[in-house]
C-alpha cells in the first residue's frame, strides 16, 4: 500500500494553519515531539516531549492513549522520533520541519538507526518558509547533500537491477533523479534567492519517491552507505564530530559518482558538477570541511558496503588503496 501525505503546505506563515489542518483531519489532541532549539516555534497549547529525553526502546505505548496524533516539530531527529512514536501508537503523524536538512520530513521511513525501516508517511506536512529561511545556513546547505544523493542512489539502483536482478521502478527512478537535476541546475544558474523554498519542495518530493517505491532505494545508495558508515565509526570511536547527515551524503555523492564515471564514459564530468553545486550552497565537499579525519573517510569507504544488504557500485567492498585513491582523486582528502 502506498501512503502519501494528504495536506502539504509550503509557504510563508504556514504554521499558523496547523489548527485548521488538525480540524480538517478531525484531530484534537496531538502530542508534540520537538527539540530544545526548535521548541520556540511551538506556539500551540498541546503537550510536548523533547526527543532527546525519550528512550525509544523503553517507550511505553500504554501511557499515551489520550493522544490522537503526533506532531514532529524541528530538525531531522525530532521528526524521525515523532514519526516512530506515531507508528508505535498507530496514530497519524504531522511533520512540521523547522529546517530543510533531509528528506525525512516527508518520507515514510525512520532512519534513527540502520537499516532504516518503513513506517508510514506523514498525513500532513506544514513547511513554514519564514521559519525554514531563518534556520542555520549550515542545515540548509546539508539539505542539498541529501538531494544530490538521488543521482547516485538511482545509478546504484539501476546497477543492482542489471547485475543482481533487483526490483527496479523506472518511473520512481526518473522522478527521483529529475528532482536532483532540477535543483542542481537551479543552484548553478541562479543567485539562490528562492533556494530555501525550492530545497524544501525537492526534499518533500524526494520523500514521496520513497513512498512510491516502498523503499529508500530512489534516495539512498552508496553515498548513504558511506554516510551511515561514518555515523557508525563516530559512535564506535566515541568521536565528538558533529557532521550532519546531508553534509556526509553530499561528500559521499561526489565520491560515488566518480566511481560510476570510471565505469561509464557517458557520466564523465558528473562528479565535478555535483561538487560545484554543493560548493555553490556552501556545503562541505572535503573531509576537512566535514570536520572528519582523512583516515576516517577511508575507513568508512571500506566498510560502507557492510552497513546493510544493499547492492551498489561498492559491490562487495573496496580496498583501502582504492578508497584512498578515489578520495584523493575527487579532492575529498
Ligand atoms: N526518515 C528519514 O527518511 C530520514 C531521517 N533522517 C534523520 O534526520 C537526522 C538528521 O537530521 P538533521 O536535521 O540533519 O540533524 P538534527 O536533527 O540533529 O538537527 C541539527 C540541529 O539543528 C537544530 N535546528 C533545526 N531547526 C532549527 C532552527 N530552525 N533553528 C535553530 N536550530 C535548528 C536542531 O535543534 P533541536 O535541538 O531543537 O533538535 C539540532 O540541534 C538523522 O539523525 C536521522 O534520524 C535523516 C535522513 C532521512
Ligand atoms: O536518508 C535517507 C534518504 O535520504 C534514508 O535512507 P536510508 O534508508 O539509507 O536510511
Ligand atoms: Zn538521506
Amino acid at each position: 500500500m502506498i501512503v502519501i501525505p494528504r495536506y502539504i503546505l509550503i509557504k510563508e506563515g504556514a504554521i499558523d494553519q496547523t489548527i485548521d489542518i488538525l480540524k480538517k483531519l478531525n484531530l484534537k489532541n496531538p502530542l508534540v515531539i520537538t527539540g530544545k532549539n526548535t521548541k520556540k516555534y511551538c506556539k500551540f497549547d498541546f503537550d510536548i516531549l523533547y526527543y532527546n529525553e525519550i528512550d525509544i526502546d523503553a517507550f511505553e505505548t500504554n501511557k499515551y492513549h489520550a493522544y490522537d496524533s503526533i506532531i514532529g516539530l524541528g530538525g531531522g531527529r525530532a521528526i524521525d522520533t515523532g514519526k516512530l512514536i506515531a507508528y508505535k501508537l498507530e496514530i497519524p503523524f504531522l511533520s512540521i520541519p523547522t529546517t530543510a536538512s533531509n528528506d525525512g520530513i516527508a518520507s515514510p521511513i525512520v532512519s534513527i538507526r540502520q537499516p532504516s525501516f518503513m513506517t508510514e508517511a506523514p498525513i500532513a506536512i506544514i513547511a513554514d518558509i519564514d521559519i525554514i529561511k531563518k534556520s542555520p545556513k549550515r542545515l540548509l546547505s546539508a539539505g542539498m547533500g541529501d538531494i544530490v544523493s538521488n543521482i547516485t542512489a538511482v545509478l546504484d539502483w539501476k546497477l543492482a537491477h542489471r547485475e543482481i536482478g533487483e526490483d527496479y521502478s523506472e518511473s520512481s527512478a526518473i522522478f527521483s533523479k529529475t528532482i536532483a537535476k532540477e535543483l542542481i541546475d537551479y543552484t548553478l544558474n541562479s543567485n539562490l534567492e528562492e533556494y530555501p523554498k525550492k530545497l524544501v519542495k525537492s526534499l518533500i518530493a524526494s520523500g514521496i519517491t520513497i513512498s512510491i517505491a516502498s523503499s529508500s532505494r530512489p534516495a539512498s545508495g552508496s553515498e548513504h552507505l558511506f554516510s551511515h558508515a561514518l555515523d557508525y565509526l563516530k559512535k564506535e570511536y566515541d568521536l565528538k564530530i558533529n557532521s550532519l547527515h546531508g553534509e556526509q551524503c553530499g561528500v559521499g555523492t561526489i565520491i560515488m559518482s566518480y566511481l560510476h564515471e570510471l565505469e561509464n564514459e557517458k557520466l564523465k564530468g558528473l562528479s565535478e558538477k555535483i561538487k560545484l553545486s554543493l560548493k555553490k550552497v556552501n556545503a562541505p565537499t572535503t573531509a576537512k570541511e566535514l570536520g572528519v579525519d582523512e583516515d576516517l573517510i577511508i575507513e568508512a569507504l571500506t566498510i560502507a558496503h557492510k552497513i546493510r544488504n544493499r547492492y551498489t557500485i561498492l559491490r562487495h567492498g573496496i580496498s583501502r588503496e582504492k578508497a584512498k585513491e578515489i578520495a584523493e582523486k575527487t579532492g575529498a582528502i
